[in-house]
């Protein structure tokens, strides 16, 4: 089947990367001419693993095209997604001037029967207003389909190839023919496609993400329970998480969630429960609690410095929201830096793929380096924002050396207290005893 994807960012490039590995013809479209010019000549845009050797190999076979024309990209194809941003608007609420452009443009140009997908995490009704939208110029048949996109940044082929479930939101049951013959090969293992309404299906990714957000959030304010009580999240962990009503994933405590998703995702829930006057309360205390929580080791970095962070190096490892990602939107580190420049400390960084990124937002402000160490080298404390494998076990000698001070903030709990204690270290993590070594 020939299908068409507007946006080729993250969950566009992903579609259509991974439609076109399951043997359909996938033109993907984008406005940015560099992106596409960079895609078309074999250049990948985003690091996500597994990604490019699937990229490669549909691109060289021609299943797999780029272009910035709209009409020339979306000739022939019998299912078009909208794979484009809904960045929070001023007042929070999904700003949908993205879509909605992209549906205006498509209604004069649909030749035959088309379904339009919303892929982009889109407030209840925008079906509908793509609909209206699409119709206001549309001479031909066409639905509109929601079909929110699960993937994580960092496993996002796993996720779309072996989705949990696949929810589609639809009334038509042309559309739905459509749609499950294209997701085929992705649900034979068992997984469903869950059909609804389009509404309920634009609900369900907020209530997903919103749901998730809270989870971690939860174990967050436990943690800082556990540091008030002498109890250990980790351990509290595991005690509820083996619980199987409760589940093991998405408990893990730290300096709070970040990434492109949950937080704009949670506060365009909260905004919609506001337009129909509902009071979300715990979506408000989320959304607070996380925005603490993101910088909660900073007055502990202050207090081991006796308040004064002037002339003090730090050395921060991580700087992507959550590893296997170049992706710094809204990530932990990025607030952390802010506040211990703010402070007065120079801030040294090291990350396996995000430093370019790091580097065109904000320039020379920190210093980056080769690797681990050489970002250790001569910084007075050690901060862990996110979890790399490159950072769960270091060579411990050689960061001894190479730190002024044995003293490591861990955001990311990456060490066991007793192994910090053996080895003499001052250990400040979250939600568990702190070491001083
Ligand atoms: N990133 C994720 O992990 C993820 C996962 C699930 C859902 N989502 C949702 O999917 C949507 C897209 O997210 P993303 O991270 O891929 O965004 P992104 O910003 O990485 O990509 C969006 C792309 O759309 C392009 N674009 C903008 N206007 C266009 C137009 N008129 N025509 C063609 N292209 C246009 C941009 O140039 C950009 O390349 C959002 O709603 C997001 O919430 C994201
Ligand atoms: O136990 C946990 C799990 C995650 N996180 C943090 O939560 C954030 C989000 O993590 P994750 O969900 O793995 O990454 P995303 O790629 O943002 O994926 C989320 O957002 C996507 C965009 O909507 C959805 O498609 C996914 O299903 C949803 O998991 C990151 O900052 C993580 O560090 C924790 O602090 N503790």
């Amino acid at each position: 089947m020939k299908i068409a994807v507007v946006g080729t960012g993250y969950v566009g490039l992903v579609t259509g990367t991974c439609f076109a590995e399951t043997g359909n013809t996938v033109s993907c479209i984008d406005i940015d001419e560099r992106k596409v010019n960079s895609l078309k000549n074999g250049k990948i845009t985003i690091y996500e693993p597994g990604l490019e050797v699937i990229f490669e190999r549909n691109l060289k076979q021609g299943r797999l095209s780029f272009t910035t024309d709209l009409k020339e990209g979306i000739e022939g194809a019998k299912i078009i997604f909208l794979a484009l941003p809904t960045p929070p608007g001023e007042d929070g609420s999904a700003d949908l001037k993205y879509v909605l452009k992209v549906a205006d443009d498509l209604g004069p140009i649909l030749k035959d029967y088309t379904v339009i997908v919303d892929k982009s995490t889109v407030p209840v009704g925008t079906a509908e207003k793509v609909h209206n939208a699409i119709a206001a110029n549309a001479k031909v048949d066409f639905d509109v389909v929601s079909n929110p996109e699960f993937l994580r940044e960092g496993v996002a082929v796993d996720d779309f190839m072996k989705p949990d479930r696949v929810v589609i939101g639809t009334k038509s049951e042309k559309a739905k023919k459509l749609m499950e013959t294209l997701y085929a090969p992705l649900v034979r293992q068992g997984n469903p496609i869950i059909f609804m309404d389009e509404k309920s299906a634009e609900l369900t990714k907020y209530a997903a993400n919103s749901f998730l957000a809270t989870k971690i959030t939860f174990m967050n304010e436990i943690a800082n329970m556990c540091e008030l009580l002498g109890a250990d999240v980790d351990a509290v962990r595991k005690g509820v998480g083996t619980d199987t009503r409760i589940g093991k994933r998405f408990l893990f405590a730290g300096i709070g969630y970040g990434g492109s998703c949950f937080p704009k995702d949670v506060q365009a829930l909260a905004k919609s429960a506001e337009d129909v006057n509902y009071d979300f309360t715990i979506l408000k205390s989320v959304m607070a609690v996380n925005e603490n929580q993101k910088t909660k080791l900073i007055p502990k970095i202050k207090e081991y410095f006796n308040g004064d962070l002037s002339g003090k190096t730090i050395a921060l490892w991580g700087l992507s929201f959550k590893p296997y990602t170049d992706d710094i939107r809204e990530a932990p580190a990025l607030y952390n830096i802010d506040m211990l420049t703010e402070a007065g400390a120079t801030v040294k960084a090291y990350d396996p793929e995000a430093m370019d990124n790091v580097k065109n937002l904000i320039g020379d402000k920190i210093t980056f380096c080769e690797d681990a160490y050489s970002c250790a080298d001569g910084a007075d404390a050690l901060l862990i924002a996110t979890e790399w494998p490159v950072f769960r076990t270091p060579d411990f000698e050689k960061l001894s050396v190479s730190l002024n001070n044995k003293v490591i903030f861990d955001g990311r709990n990456l060490y066991t207290l007793d192994e910090m204690k053996d080895l003499g270290f001052t250990y400040i993590s979250i939600g568990r005893q702190i070491i001083n070594g």
